[in-house]
Parts: C-alpha cells; structure tokens; sequence
C-alpha cells in the first residue's frame, strides 16, 4: 500500500455540502451555552455486547471480526457465497474436540497439504483460517482473501509462518494457542536430551540393524552438569523445573524475563556470553525473530564449552545448521538433538540430520494427544470468539486490553469514533489531514488510563468516510501511518468523579480549512468535544461554543445571529419536509451576537430542505453531518 496523504480522498466529502464558502476564522469570545431538548429517542442502553464485546477474558481486540464481516460481505462479488455461517477452513490436522467446536458455529473445511497456489484459490471464501507450523500464510494469501479473511488461528504457539505485518495490514487478526501444548514442548526438551546424552536413538538404530554395541554408545550423565536455557519464557521455564529434577544446574538467558520468576524455581538469569561459555547442555526456548534468525552461529558455537551437547525444540532458523554442521565436524559441539528445521521438512540428504551426532525427530514437541486435543480447543474457541466479534486473550497483532478497562470504556468507544467521523466532515474537501490531536480529560492518573482503543476508534471516525479503508484495533495505527496521518494524545488531568473514566474527550484537526467555519478554535484548529451522559455519547463543544447534542443520528450545525425565532424557522422547514428533529441546542458565545444550533435529525433532509435553511438571512453558515 502506498504512503498517501488524506487529501485527496477528503475531496469525496465536498459533496456533504451545503456550506458557506471555506474560511478561517478565529474567535477569541468566551462561550456559554443554552440547550433545549426537543425529544429524545429511546435510550440505547451500550454494552460490551452490543458493542461486540465480551468481557470473560483478559482479552485484545474490539469488534474487528463483527465489522469487518459486513464490509467483506460488501465485497464478495460471489453472491450465493453469502452464507449466515462463516466457512472456517483448516488446513492441517487439527484435534476432534476443536473441530466440533468449529463445526457447531461455521461451515468447516479440512482441506490439509493444500499449495500455496490452492490456498490462494481458496482464501477469498473463508473467514477464518486454521493452521500449524507447516501452512506458510504469506502476504499473497491475505491479498488473495480480497479482505474477506478475518481470523488466522495458529493451533500452536509459533507464528512465525504468519506474515504478520500483512496480516496488520490487511486487518485480519491473528490469534494462536500459547499454553497447550507448553508441556508436550518441554517434555519432548527433556526427552531429546536425555536421548542424546545416552545415545537411545543411535543404539536403537544399532540394534535393529542386528549389532550389539554396548562400547560404542557410552553416554554422558546430566546430573551436576550446566544446562543453559535460552528464552525462558512457558517452555524454557518448564524444562528448566524439570531439569533440575534431574539434577542439573540450571542457568538461563532471556532479555525480557523477570529475574524473580527464574530465582522462584532456582535458576540463575545470566547474559548470553556467559550462558553459552559456561554450559555443558544448552538447549534453546526462544522465538525465531529477525533478531534470532541464526543466534546460534561460527561465532557463538566457538564461545561455547568445547564438546558442548545443543537441543533445540524451538525453531530451527535460530541455528544457521551449517554452522553447527561445522561445529559438530570439528567436535566444538559434540552433540545437537533436534525437532525444528529452517526448512520443514529438511532436504532428505541434509548432512545435519544424517550427521552420526545428530538426533532428529520430525517437529514433534507439541504432538501429544493431550497437547493436540488442547490447542484445537484453545483455537477454536479464539477463533469463534473472534468471529462473533469478541475478544481474545491470545491476538498477537493486537493490543490486549483487559476486560475491566474495556467494560469501562465501551460508551466511549462510539464517543471517539463518531468524533472522528464528526470532525472529518467538518473539514473542507481539499485539504489534506495530516495532523490530530485528541485531548482526553479525566481526573484519572495518565498512567491509569488506556486509551489505545479510543485512538482506534478516532481513526477509524476519521478514516472510514473518505477512504476505502476499513479500519479496526488491529489496523488503526498502521493505516494512519500509510496515509501519512499522525494522531497525538493529550491528557488533561482535571478534578471530577473518579467514577468517570474520561470526562471529555477533544478532537482537534490542525492545519486545514473547515466547511464551517465556528468550529475553528483561535489556533485555527478545527475542534469539536463530546461527552457520554447517561451512557449516549453527546456532542458537547464545536469550536469555542457549547452545545448539547445526543449524537445519535445525523447532524446539522448552523451558524446564525442570535436573535429570536431562529429555532422556529429552522425546525418549520424541517418540519414542513417531514425531517423529524430528535435533538436540538443552542450555543452561543455572547448574548445577540452569534449562536450555534446543533440539530440531530432522523433523515436525512434533502438538497431542496437543506438551500431553504441555507437561505435563511440570518443563517451565515451551516453544515450537514452523516453519522
Ligand atoms: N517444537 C515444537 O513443537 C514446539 C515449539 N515451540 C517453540 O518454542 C518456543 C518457545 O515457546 P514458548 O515458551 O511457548 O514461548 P514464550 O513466548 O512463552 O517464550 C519465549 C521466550 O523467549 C524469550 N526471548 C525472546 N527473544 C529472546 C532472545 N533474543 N534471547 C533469549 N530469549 C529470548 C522471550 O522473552 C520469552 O520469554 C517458540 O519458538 C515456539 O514456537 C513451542 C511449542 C511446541
Ligand atoms: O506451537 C508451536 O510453536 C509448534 O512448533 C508446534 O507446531 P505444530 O503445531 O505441531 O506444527
């Protein structure tokens, strides 16, 4: 996707005219406001359930998937593939307890060895795809889902054959299973090591071939020996507790690991130089990233204890595997067990696995049937809970906000986004919008306040009704970024309930012209602020003036001289063009000077309805707002 600026797609706005010709102006007049409630609808009570929410787990996402279903629906050119079920495919063997999970919400297809050709053919009809470590879900695949792809779920831990960054891109949420199988992996650590300290794999292969050779396999002991555990996070530490059940001495490396979770089990958190320099085993529990991308290289093989023994249940491309081949060649490491591969599976005459030193088994960590049967269960249920447009508590594209603070802040959720889409419209097409800011008043600590989801939902305000763009958590940020928009928060600590997360919450668009003028502040920013009262979100500033307005429906903003009957006039035009008026206030900064009124109405008035108000002599400016 391109970097573009907004400017351009703001010009799809010039038509939600009419307004008077675009102006700055400023105004240093102080405001106060009058505000008559004509009638109000119904109530609508806000829920994390209506808001797509689900407040059972600490979670991520927001309604990515209950949003993003109806714009992809939108898309889909196949109309008889418009179906009340969602198709779920899954592409590589998954345990039954989690298919029939699957299969009691969507359509569910197995389709496992699919090319990444065939994959591609598939995608655009699926909404959620399931996979292990052997489906490479690249960039092609999320461009071939044509946006109707909502959920990745990895039934495992590893994503790192997810393209992630397209997969942010695109807006589709990755969820994976992080604890179920955290047991299998540690135990087949164990097994591995053990394995290859007593040489059961080669004098297992011995004895089948008809030899006895009980000189030949003489292994090594482990207890009083140093294992060294790189990456101590579920894994690492599991296999860490168990090693030292064995005996061993246990010390371990991870930058991002807390020393007291480690000291808690009697492991020692040391740097990379000394655990690889002092270790007598060394197995390896941390993700494969650009930045572990062969960790384990000429380099770091010579700093290691000469005849050291690797085991590595991670990923194989933490390894640059010639580089150990060497090493196992020249006896710095003596001996490697391994289950991952840089390339799954391996060439049939890699000199790795055929190394004499060498113990392989085909990726099995997470196979057990226990293990299988949990990360089903565990996907299936992020997978469903995403497609109902609930959260999870295991995206990995996405920031987790726990379910309290959303329960909070879900009225303010529709506050920000129906500012963003209030304040874009009131900039004049043409202009391109490269600046915002949002200031949130609240009498809470700054660093007790989480505003992640309330920026996404003032992008997506913004970026939605002038673009093609469809934006969710997922998304937000990214989007903003590509189209060169830059979001800035501010926050104003003020003294009101506590109860209250947020008093008010400001958007400000800087550096642009406004199709209506009065919502300029003396800074020359367009400005409009809001407020939830009685959980409805309410438009409560435009500029220097107060209003009250429930933003429910559509809006009009006039501008008018404060003098009597203008409320009259207005609403008899609405009136006489049967436009019902569910809310109108009036603002104004001085007494007979000039007044703002905000009228929320439920249809939208026509052209003809809209120049009558327009002509009215004493309305200078007016604008009308799609909700
Ligand atoms: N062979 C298999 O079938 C299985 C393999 N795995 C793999 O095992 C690995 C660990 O999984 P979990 O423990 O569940 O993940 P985890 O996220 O709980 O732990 C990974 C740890 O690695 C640490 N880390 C990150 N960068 C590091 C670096 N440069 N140096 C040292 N530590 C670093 C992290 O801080 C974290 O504590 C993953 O690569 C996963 O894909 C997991 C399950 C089964
Ligand atoms: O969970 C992981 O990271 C694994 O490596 C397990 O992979 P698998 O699901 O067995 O293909």
């Amino acid at each position: 996707m391109a970097a573009t600026s907004i400017s351009s797609a703001a010009n799809k706005l010039k038509d939600q005219k009419p307004l008077f010709s675009p102006q700055k102006k400023s105004s240093n007049l102080s405001s106060s406001h009058l505000s008559f409630t004509y009638s109000s609808n119904s109530l609508q009570k806000l829920s994390l359930k209506n808001l797509g929410l689900r407040s059972s787990t600490v979670c991520n996402v927001l309604k990515t998937v209950a949003e993003s279903e109806l714009v992809s629906k939108a898309r889909d050119p196949d109309p008889v593939n418009i179906s009340p079920k969602p198709t779920i495919l899954v592409s590589e063997k998954l345990g039954e307890a989690g298919l029939d999970l699957l299969r009691s919400f969507g359509n569910v297809e197995c389709l496992y060895g699919l090319s990444q050709d065939e994959l591609c053919a598939k995608i655009a009809k699926c909404d959620a795809l399931i996979v292990r470590s052997g489906t490479k879900v690249t960039r092609q695949v999320f461009e071939a889902a044509k946006g109707r792809l909502k959920v990745v779920g990895r039934a495992g831990v590893g994503i790192d054959n997810v393209d992630l960054q397209a997969a942010t891109e695109f807006g589709c949420l990755v969820v994976n299973a992080p604890t179920a199988n955290t047991i299998a992996a540690a135990e087949h650590g164990i097994a591995l090591l053990a394995a290859m300290a007593r040489n059961v794999a080669q004098a297992d292969a011995s004895m089948k071939a008809g030899k006895w050779e009980r000189g030949k396999y003489v292994g090594v002991s482990l207890v009083g020996k140093t294992l060294a555990v790189m990456g101590f996070g579920k894994v690492g530490s599991e296999v860490a507790r168990r090693a030292k059940g064995l005996g061993m001495h246990v010390i371990a490396h991870d930058p991002y690991a807390p020393a007291d979770r480690a000291r808690a089990i009697g492991v020692d958190l040391v740097s990379f130089d000394q655990a690889i320099s002092t270790a007598d085993f060394v197995s390896l529990h941390m993700p494969l990233t650009p930045k572990t991308n062969k960790i384990f290289n000429d380099d770091t093989f010579a700093k290691m204890k000469k005849g050291v023994r690797i085991i590595n249940v991670a990923r194989g491309g933490v390894i640059d595997e010639e580089a150990l081949v060497r090493a196992l060649d020249n006896g710095t490491v003596a001996q490697a067990a391994l289950d991952v591969f840089t390339e799954e599976p391996p060439p049939k005459d890699s000199k790795l696995v055929q190394h004499a030193n060498v113990t392989v088994t085909p990726h099995l960590g997470a196979s057990t049937k226990e293990a299988q049967e949990g990360v089903a269960v565990e996907i299936a249920e992020a997978v469903v809970g995403a497609l109902k447009g609930e959260l999870s508590a295991t995206a990995v594209n996405a920031p987790m906000v726990p379910p309290e603070v959303l329960s909070e802040l879900a009225p303010y959720v529709t506050l920000a986004e129906k500012l963003g889409r209030l304040a874009v419209q009131l900039v004049a097409g043409g202009s391109g919008i490269q600046s915002v800011k949002v200031v949130y008043s609240s009498s809470r600590d700054p660093d007790n306040l989480d505003t992640r989801l309330l920026r996404a939902m003032i992008t997506k305000g913004i970026i939605e009704p002038i673009s093609d763009a469809y934006i969710n958590l997922v998304n937000a940020d990214f989007t903003a970024k590509q189209k060169g928009l830059r979001i800035s928060e501010e926050r104003v600590v003020i003294d009101s309930s506590p109860e209250n997360p947020i008093e008010s919450i400001q958007v400000q668009i800087s550096n642009v012209q406004s199709k209506f003028a009065s919502a300029l502040l003396d800074n020359g920013n367009i400005s409009i602020e809001g407020r939830v009262k009685y959980g409805i979100p309410h438009l409560t500033r435009v500029g220097s003036f107060g209003v009250d307005v429930s933003l429910e429906r559509n809006l009009i903003l006039c501008r008018q001289v404060d003098q009597p009957g203008m409320i009259g006039k207005v609403g008899n035009i609405l009136g006489e063009n049967n436009v019902n008026v569910s809310f109108m206030s009036v603002g104004r900064t001085v007494k007979r000077t000039k007044a703002i009124m905000a009228i929320g109405v439920d249809e939208e008035p026509d052209k003809d309805t809209l120049k009558k108000i327009g002509d009215v002599p004493a309305i200078e400016e007016f604008v009308f707002l799609d909700l």
